[in-house]
């Protein structure tokens, strides 16, 4: 492990590209390469995450946001590089213990058990985060603990799901579904939030609804990661922007000052020439 690494596994403090001096850096993606076989899906990828912040990633179809959110959250297992969260390295560490240390994903496609309830599904993941894995039996036992389905209510409550805990997972809209998933995220109280495309194929409404759940777990301090296509997201919501194409950082900076650049401009009708 080079250097950086062991400068960001003992919590760097960044002192530039818009995060302030003091600002206390949560996730360090450090010189990070992934390669399917010869396509170069990351490269050279530096990122640093502050605590509190919404860190927007964007880029066209293809650039590498979901291969780099996969890798954070030990899905993928990086060629080179490091990932370091709080000053502990994930890179090579399974999904559960990475969940373990405090971060949860929300995924584009909603991952929940359609034939439980709505609070079932959201009662897994608590249980999972004080037990350490998905242990069905483990939940069956424990089902009659009233901590953890409180918990749950809360969640649901915050995510304006309480009206629909008693129906079954699977019958809720998209919209919804998605809003389900994200209190699984939030029952977990993960330090660090990464989200993959929260807002994908909803409605406006829907879209704006979700943007005022977010802004609302912002101003509790909660530290997020967005993979976002819609602009208005992502202008909505982030404090800082890297802008991915091809595998590579093409622009890093606030919303404002990424909205005005010409490369990324240029990937995002053009394609980007080396
Ligand atoms: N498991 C895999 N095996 C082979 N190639 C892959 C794999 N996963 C991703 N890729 C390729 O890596 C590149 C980056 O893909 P990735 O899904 O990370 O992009 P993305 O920015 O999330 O795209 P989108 O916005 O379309 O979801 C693409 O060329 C993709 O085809």
């Amino acid at each position: 492990m080079g250097a950086k690494t062991s400068r960001a596994a003992q919590g760097a403090k960044n002192t530039d590209g818009g995060i302030g001096r003091m600002d206390n850096i949560v996730l360090h993606v450090d010189d990070v390469f992934k390669s399917f076989g010869g396509l170069h899906a990351l490269s050279d990828i530096d990122l640093q995450v502050a605590e509190g912040k919404t860190h927007a990633i964007i880029g066209p179809n293809g650039a590498g946001k979901s291969t780099l959110l996969n890798v954070c959250v030990g899905r993928l297992k990086p060629d080179s590089g490091a990932v370091v969260f709080n000053g502990s390295i994930l890179s090579g560490r399974p999904p559960h213990e990475i969940n373990q240390l405090g971060v949860a994903r929300v995924f584009q496609t909603p991952e929940i058990f359609p034939d439980l309830s709505v609070l079932d599904n959201v009662v897994i993941p608590a249980l999972a985060k004080r037990d350490g894995a998905f242990a069905i039996d483990a939940w069956k036992a424990m089902y009659s603990e009233g901590e953890l389905k409180d918990k749950a209510a809360t969640a649901l409550e915050d995510v304006g799901l309480q009206e629909h805990m008693g129906q079954e997972g699977g019958s809720l809209s998209r919209g919804d579904k998605r809003r389900l998933e994200l209190a699984m995220g939030l029952v977990q109280d993960p330090l660090l939030l990464l989200l993959d495309e929260p807002t994908a194929g909803m409605s406006r409404l829907d879209t704006n609804r979700t943007i005022e759940l977010l802004q609302k777990f912002k101003a509790r301090g909660m530290t997020k990661v967005i993979i976002e296509h819609d602009m208005h997201v992502v202008f909505s919501l982030a404090d800082k922007v890297t802008v991915l194409a091809q595998g590579r950082i093409i622009a890093e900076g606030t919303p404002d000052e990424v909205r005005g650049n010409p490369a990324v401009q240029e990937a995002y009708l053009g394609g980007v020439h080396e």
